[in-house]
């Protein structure tokens, strides 16, 4: 079930040099929704992530926020998230609750890790940095968040521990935009994918609808669209059966 459009990509465009990153994406990210981009690598999902969170200009096109008002309207999960060595845990979340004006117990609670809260961040494993930095995208219950590989390299009881966090952030009605590689899990979790195949959107819909394009898992369907794609983008008008 989806909602309202939080945010709106039109006809977004970022080069680098001679290199187009992404080409021309127009794109809804809806309410009470996780929405997964999916691509190889280089295909242009981060770029894209880091335009709808303004992080990133780009360099045609425009991307506007239509959630409600909050004081901080997206939180960010990037790819390799960092924490400032010698602090703990708690005083981690701390620092970025202070800036919202959030409770670092309620955001730790949020993501199981209260128990390790006066553990050095040096001292985490790779999936708690990766939970530390869910708390801090969640720090002052922003409408819209976005993930960036949360699960990359990790473990499959973490990886599925995130996703259901995930899932979970998305049924409090937030939007939530997600890249990952982890496609069977994104088949579960997700909603709604944004296909990208070198910069371009070649796809986007319901998981439900994607799957009835092709009439297989997500896997298989996602390799067939690209697939399909190639075949559109090397036949001429006309000659494709
Ligand atoms: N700052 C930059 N300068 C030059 N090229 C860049 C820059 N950032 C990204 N690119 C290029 O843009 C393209 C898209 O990169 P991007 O990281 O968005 O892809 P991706 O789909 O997220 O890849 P991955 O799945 O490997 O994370 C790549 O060819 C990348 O090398």
């Amino acid at each position: 079930m989806t909602g309202e459009t939080y945010l709106t990509a039109e006809e977004v465009t970022k080069t680098y040099g001679d290199m187009t990153a992404v080409s021309e994406v127009s794109l809804d990210i809806p309410s009470d929704a996780v929405t997964g981009f999916i691509g190889p690598n280089g295909s242009g999902k981060t770029t894209l992530l880091r335009m709808l969170l303004g992080v990133e200009r780009p360099t045609s096109g425009t991307v506007s926020y239509d959630g409600p008002a909050a004081e901080r309207q997206l939180g960010y999960l990037p790819q390799r998230p960092t924490f400032r060595p010698g602090f703990s845990v708690r005083e981690t979340a701390g620092f970025y609750a202070d800036l919202v004006d959030d409770d670092p117990d309620r955001l730790l609670e949020r993501v199981g890790l209260e128990e390790v809260a006066s553990r050095p961040v040096s001292g985490l494993s790779g999936g708690m940095t990766r939970l530390l930095g869910i708390a801090q995208a969640l720090a002052g219950d922003p409408p819209i968040v976005m993930l960036d590989e949360p699960a990359s390299g990790l473990d499959p009881a973490m990886s599925r521990l995130i996703f259901d966090i995930v899932e979970s952030i998305a049924d409090a009605g937030r939007a939530v935009v997600l890249c990952s590689h982890e496609l069977p899990l994104v088949e579960e979790t997700a909603d709604r994918l944004v296909v990208l195949e070198s910069g371009h959107l070649v796809r986007t819909g319901s998981v439900a609808a994607l799957q009835e394009q092709t009439g297989g898992p997500l896997h298989e369907t996602f390799t067939a669209l690209l697939d399909q794609d190639r075949a559109t983008i090397a036949a001429p008008e006309g000659t494709q059966s």
